[in-house]
């Protein structure tokens, strides 16, 4: 639990070399599939935006003609054409939200569907690094974010920009003096947005950021609601939550300042021209210089233009967002993942599980701080179990990690019946490496998919065996059988049926090689004896490397390995080690049951 309101998670510090159209740009594969929807929605709102141009012209025909003229029969045309052009920009502005909503909605799925196999591809050291809250956050707000601005935003500049353009040489068609004065305000407004776009962007990157740290602190604490009720610390929690709350409404109401700023010059700046226009026009028509049709005209088009000008403060800062949520999107889709070897003909030879030389530091270890695997050698030979054991926090979980390879080995290599673990494709190194880890996790869904999720393909024989080792017939009284789901991380179950569910998972395959994370942990005395007994049976069959910390689960094993100061210190039988390995016998000095067990 984070101790105070700084931000969990820093953004990459390539600032400098940011620019937002870059990274917007980097889009493009997603957009590309539905490049004719965006088309087709450019071309409705730009023809849309032409017709409210058109709308001035006809305006200044009916000052200049029919009502110039007390024509009141040619009146009537031109309000028909008024109210058809009405209804075209209407029909056509409408056409372009249906053109691409479906379209939308399926590149945010790509991306998420992306992001999310992405994540499943990449190293667990990758997740160690990132707070959990960061990546939800970047599947969910960030991924609307982008949608929104392929939606509106991308269309809109595009359109808004050509109607201004358009606009701008009507204006000066109409008359040229009025369209400069009209049009002056532009050159400080260019600067001005250049000048937002670098410090809204800082901005919307901080906000997004901070929004993951909310998340996590939110995930955090529905996850150990438990803990936090236990000791009374929502409290804590909830102060923790607020700061960071705080947090991110300073950054927003200081993103909103920023807007507000712009939006006070781009409002300001043209209506200030536009009266300076409307000023010289007068004077002009009083001196017959320009007939009144023109100068109404003028301003219609004027006042036309007033959406596309005023829109410009709000695109920019939509787009700056999508721009830095593409960012925190390609952060992710460019880590780099586990290098694949390629596809070799490699000869099994039975040799079993052998670390030659086999070193390791994680990644974000604290410098100066020595390997926490110093040259582990270690030998279990086919069809042996081997029980590792050593004081807490020596690196046994570690060790155990490296075999199916969710840490790499810093140094030094480890084989499978004399296959390389580092030029076995993943896939295939973890059908042969079945774990189960001390801290089970199961997932929200059936008992059956659950544990089917060791081995998709074993049929519902191999599910009840796997049942049945794990002494895990308990889901037969569940309401529905092994279909009953057991809910998110498994918390409808109790620690001790977890743990046997996760041990069936990890013997469902029947695999050739087992690591068991002291898989025995929360089982009562009763229960631990019965699981034992069936392990037994598959440990027959299966080379197995099993962390114990209790005498119980050492005796499962044929050898025990003694790890300690990053190496393995002994190895033997438990007995022989008990006579010759002082460290051993002071590991499991204390273990009654152990002497006990051994003399029965
Ligand atoms: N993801 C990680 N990043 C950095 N250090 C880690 C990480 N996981 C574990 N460690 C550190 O590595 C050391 C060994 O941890 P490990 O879990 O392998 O020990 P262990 O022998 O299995 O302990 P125990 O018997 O308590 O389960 C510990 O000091 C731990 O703090």
């Amino acid at each position: 639990m984070a101790e105070n309101a700084a931000p969990t998670h820093q953004p990459p510090t390539d600032a400098p070399t940011r620019s937002t159209v870059r990274s917007l740009l980097r889009l493009k594969p997603y957009a590309y599939p539905i490049r004719w929807y965006l088309v087709g929605a450019v071309a409705a709102a730009l023809v849309a935006s032409g017709a409210v141009l058109v709308v001035p012209l006809v305006l200044g025909r009916i000052v200049d003609g029919p009502i110039g003229h007390h024509d009141q029969a040619a009146l009537w045309p031109l309000i028909g054409l008024l109210l058809l052009l009405g209804a075209a920009e209407a029909g056509l502005f409408g056409l372009r939200r249906v053109l691409i909503a479906r379209p939308l909605a399926r590149v945010e799925a790509t991306m998420r569907d992306d992001l999310y196999a992405k994540l499943q591809r990449l190293p667990v050291s990758f997740h160690d690094r990132w707070p959990s809250g960061q990546l939800l956050s970047r599947a969910t707000s960030d991924m609307y974010t982008l949608r929104l601005f392929l939606a509106f935003p991308l269309v809109f500049l595009v359109v808004n920009t050509l109607t201004f353009l358009a606009g701008s040489v009507l204006m000066l068609t109409l008359d040229w003096r009025l369209g400069l004065i009209a049009l002056v305000p532009a050159v400080p407004l260019i600067l001005l947005c250049t000048h937002f776009e670098s410090r809204y962007s800082a901005a919307a990157r901080i906000a997004q950021d901070q929004n993951g740290d909310l998340a996590t602190v939110l995930e955090e604490s529905v996850l150990g609601i438990r803990i936090l009720k236990s000791f009374g610390r929502q409290r804590t929690m909830a102060r923790h939550f607020a700061e960071r709350a705080e947090l991110l409404r300073g950054t927003e109401l200081r993103k909103a300042w920023m807007l507000a700023d712009l939006w006070a010059v781009i409002v300001g700046l043209p209506e200030l021209a536009l009266g300076c226009a409307l000023a010289v026009g007068s004077v002009l028509v009083a001196h017959d210089e320009l007939s009144a049709g023109t100068l109404v005209a003028f301003l219609s088009t004027a006042l036309a233009l007033r959406w596309p000008v005023e829109s410009l403060g709000w695109l920019l800062a939509y787009s700056n967002e999508a721009g830095t949520a593409a960012d925190r999107l390609f952060d992710v889709l460019d880590t780099p993942e586990q290098a694949e070897p390629e596809p070799a003909s490699v000869v099994s030879n039975g040799d079993g599980i052998r670390f030659t030389g086999v070193r390791f530091r994680y990644p974000d270890a604290p410098a100066g701080t020595p390997d926490l695997l110093r040259g582990i050698d270690l030998h279990i030979r086919r069809g042996e179990t081997l029980a590792l054991v050593g004081a807490t926090g020596s690196g046994k979980t570690t060790l155990t990690a490296l075999l199916p390879r969710l840490y790499e080995a810093t140094a030094g290599t480890i084989t499978l019946d004399g296959q390389d673990t580092a030029q076995l494709p993943l896939a295939r190194l973890r059908e042969l490496v079945s774990v189960a880890f001390e801290e089970p996790t199961l997932f929200s869904a059936s008992v059956r998919e659950n544990v089917l999720m060791g081995a998709p393909q074993a049929g519902p024989e191999q599910l009840e065996r796997a049942l049945a080792t794990a002494q895990a017939d308990f889901v037969h009284q569940l309401p529905q059988g092994v279909d009953t789901e057991v809910g998110e991380q498994g918390l409808s179950l109790s620690g001790g049926q977890r743990q046997r569910l996760a041990l069936a998972r990890a013997v469902v395959g029947s695999p050739e090689f087992l690591v068991l994370d002291d898989p025995l942990s929360a089982l009562d005395v009763h229960t631990e004896a019965l699981v034992e007994r069936a392990l037994r049976e598959v440990l027959g069959d299966t080379t197995a490397l099993v962390v114990a910390h209790r005498p119980s689960t050492v005796l499962l094993a044929d050898r025990v390995a003694v790890l300690a100061g990053g190496r393995i210190l002994a190895t033997g039988t438990h007995q022989r080690l008990l006579e010759t390995c002082p460290e051993y016998r002071e590991l499991m000095s204390g273990e009654s049951a152990l002497e006990a067990s051994v003399t029965r």
